[in-house]
């Protein structure tokens, strides 16, 4: 199994259960492992035998800036869930961080993986 990442994707949106952060849009920071085999597009050079990264980072963008979850639990499912049915990926690692909402903390947020890792 090979894995595509992409770290350090910084998106601004509407998160968050309080009053003040329906109004104001704050950074997300996503981090992606995504499972896939690179060994077509290595041999062939070729970006269609393999997920194009730029892809997925401009779909994910055009998601979380027009979403406005309360709960950093649903983006990153939501997140997941796109990663998974809009491209040939069976299994993702996401580290979602709402950097900065707890004083006094560096980080903060949540790790899921969904899908199905296939066998190495
Ligand atoms: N498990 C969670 N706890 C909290 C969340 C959340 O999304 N998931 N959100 C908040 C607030 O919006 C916080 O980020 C503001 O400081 C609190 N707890």
């Amino acid at each position: 199994m090979d894995i595509i990442f992409l770290s350090g994707l910084e998106i601004e949106t509407i998160i968050g259960i309080y009053e003040w952060e329906r109004e104001v849009r704050q950074s997300v920071i996503l981090d992606l492992e995504m499972a896939t085999d690179i060994r077509k597009a290595a041999e062939t050079d070729d970006i269609q035998y393999t997920v194009d990264y730029k892809a997925v980072a401009k779909r994910l963008i055009h998601f979380v800036e027009n979403s406005d979850f309360y709960l950093v639990e649903t983006l990153a499912e939501k997140i997941a869930e796109i990663v998974l049915s809009e491209f040939d990926i069976p299994w993702v690692r996401l580290r979602l961080n709402k950097k900065g909402a707890i004083r006094g903390a560096s980080d903060v947020g949540i790790l899921i993986e969904r899908g199905r890792k296939p066998d190495a």
